[in-house]
């Protein structure tokens, strides 16, 4: 079994948990008294490559990386940074995530938030909305195409934009078929956890020109920015570079900054 298949076995034990305490019509009705969600795919289409700027205490792949006792503090860290939006994860058992990580960033930031988390039921979509997600992250490699296609449907129509994950060129065509319109090209193998930054140049080049391209995992430089900015990447996505910084603000800005002014020209849409 490998770690994707783990830790998607253990979120379908804690859906189904969940799901026994507040019902489907429940969650359903309290996603529909939710503020409406904020225009993600907007703001993560501007000019200049954004970040995305993650509370991440732990992974698979390293362990601890941080203790984020006040996941709404660091949050508005990362906004007064210059942060396009905030990614929060949800997955408890191994990213020590929650919703209530969910609520608290929701509430300190009027950016989009991202519930980054291993969606694989309907009923996690009307979740993270009633908890004020803008953003719902689906997995490619974690889904059958029928499920990617049901996911995205659902989320798009909450008024939510799914941020679509792909790891090779098999997936970026499942992503697009199931209409994505925002790409995140992982860098990291979610399968042998093993980070590849060759991946992103290897295939956002292929994707359409209307789609937002969204660099996932290692970067920890602005170099690193700057060369996925270089084949096309509007915004990157950013865990431990910035929860492992002892000044996660300035760590934004500098990669904002970069970003602003990336050396290479970008693709003309
Ligand atoms: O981070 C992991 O070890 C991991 C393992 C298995 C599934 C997902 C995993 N991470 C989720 C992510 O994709 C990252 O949190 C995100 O892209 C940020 O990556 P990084 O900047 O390298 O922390």
């Amino acid at each position: 079994m490998s770690v994707l298949d783990e830790i998607v076995a253990g979120v379908a034990a804690d859906v189904a948990k969940r799901q026994q305490r507040i019902p489907i019509e429940q969650i359903r009705s309290i996603a529909e008294k939710t503020p409406p969600a904020l225009d993600a795919f907007g703001a993560l289409r501007q000019p200049g490559v954004g970040v995305i700027a993650e509370v991440k205490r732990s992974s698979p792949s390293k362990g601890s990386l941080a203790e984020i006792p006040d996941p709404a503090q660091l949050a508005g860290e990362y906004a007064a940074g210059g942060a396009r939006a905030i990614s929060v994860l949800t997955e408890e058992n191994y990213f020590r995530g929650s919703l209530d990580d969910l609520d608290a960033v929701r509430a300190a930031v009027r950016i989009p938030v991202l519930r980054k988390d291993f969606i694989i039921s309907s009923y996690q979509v009307h979740e993270a909305r009633a908890h004020g997600a803008d953003l719902v992250l689906l997995i490619v490699a974690a889904l059958e195409q029928n499920a990617l296609v049901a996911l995205h449907e659902r989320i798009e129509s909450l008024g939510m934009t799914a941020l679509v994950e792909i790891h090779d060129e098999e997936e970026a065509d499942r992503a697009l078929a199931a209409g994505a319109k925002v790409i995140g090209v992982n860098a990291r193998d979610l399968r042998t956890l093993k980070v590849d930054r060759s991946v992103f140049e290897r295939i956002a080049p292929g994707l359409p020109a209307d789609v937002v391209k969204i660099a996932e995992s290692g970067v920890r430089e602005t170099r690193d920015l700057l060369r996925y900015a270089s084949v096309g990447a509007d915004a990157v996505l950013i865990g431990e570079g910035l929860v492992t910084d002892k000044s996660p603000r300035e760590a934004v800005a500098a990669m904002v900054t970069a970003g602003s002014h990336p050396s290479t020209p970008r693709p003309v849409r």
